[in-house]
């Protein structure tokens, strides 16, 4: 079944999901829609369903209840292997997503299994390893890298496939600062080029670069909507255990010692052009 709208990336219908009939509800009721080309960031506490909610979305989950569309389509049983296509997902553990012995064997087994052309399956290998910076350890066993480097081979696998949406769960905690970095920035570019990114993240410095944020809160969506909206809001986030970024929790402490900016606090720059407007009118 085909949904009309194949400009949305992603469509939950009223979700809800849990593991098995005795057990308790993970997800409940959930309605969301996440446009192509967007960036959505996901929060919320330990347990509140971001990892479930993303293995539905890529079809390793079927809904207990409700419609789960990707790319205009309907997820079912004969579609699941296109759907997996559409969507690459990164998770927290690299050690889930390794296959291949060497870096080079781990990247490539996705194209391999689709009987890609040799020659295609060598470029598109070469491009995502040299914007990884992977190349140095192109013949080493991937079972001799850091979790770190591991993670970069687990990125470069799902990359190398072309997936239209790439979902990011807590990718970045293995990384280190400078990794962490870099992967911020090829989600930009990701995001530039028009593919949708969807992050899943306990870090709240995230939020800021999102284009729309969604709030799980013990499997409830608690919100859904853009960063200015959700930053008026924040006690949302405090509700569902995520602590605000750092610049709103900053402006909620001067305001409580009487001291209220005016202007965006999107970033420290705004915020300390906000401090000195204040300070420059005292
Ligand atoms: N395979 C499973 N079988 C039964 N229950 C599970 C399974 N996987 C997860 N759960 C339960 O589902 C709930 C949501 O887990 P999930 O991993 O989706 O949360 P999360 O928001 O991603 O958490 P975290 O931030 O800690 O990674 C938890 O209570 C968890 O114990």
């Amino acid at each position: 079944m085909t949904d009309s709208s194949e400009s949305l990336a992603v469509r939950f219908e009223n979700v809800s999901f849990r593991y098995s009939e005795q057990s308790e509800w993970i997800i409940k009721d959930i309605n969301f829609s996440i446009t192509s080309g967007e960036w959505v960031t996901i929060v919320g506490g330990n347990g509140s369903g971001k990892s479930t909610l993303i293995k539905i979305m890529n079809g390793l989950l079927k809904p207990s209840l409700g419609r789960v569309y990707v790319l205009g389509e309907n997820i079912e049983m004969e579609n699941l292997l296109k759907i997996r296509k559409c969507v690459g997902v990164i998770f927290q553990n690299p050690d889930e997503q390794i296959v291949g012995i060497t870096v080079e064997e781990d990247i490539a087994f996705g194209l391999q299994n689709l009987m890609f052309q040799r020659n295609e399956i060598i470029s598109r290998v070469d491009h995502v390893m040299s914007l990884l910076k992977l190349e140095e350890f192109r013949n080493r066993p991937v079972r001799t890298l850091s979790g770190g480097q591991k993670q970069l081979v687990a990125i470069a696998g799902i990359l190398v496939m072309h997936p239209k949406i790439i979902v990011f769960d807590e990718a970045a905690s293995m990384l280190d600062p400078q990794n962490t970095a870099n992967l911020h920035s090829l989600m930009s570019d990701l995001h530039r080029k028009g593919f949708t990114v969807i992050q899943v993240t306990h870090d709240p410095e995230d939020i800021l670069r999102a284009d729309r944020v969604l709030v799980l809160n013990q499997g409830r969506l608690a919100f859904e909507g853009d960063v200015p909206t959700l930053m008026k809001q924040s006690e949302i986030l405090e509700d569902a255990h995520t602590l605000p970024p750092f610049v709103v929790r900053f402006k909620k402490a001067l305001y409580r010692r009487g001291i209220e900016l005016s202007g965006g606090c999107k970033s420290e720059k705004e915020l300390a052009k906000s401090i000195w407007e204040y300070i420059s009118v005292m």
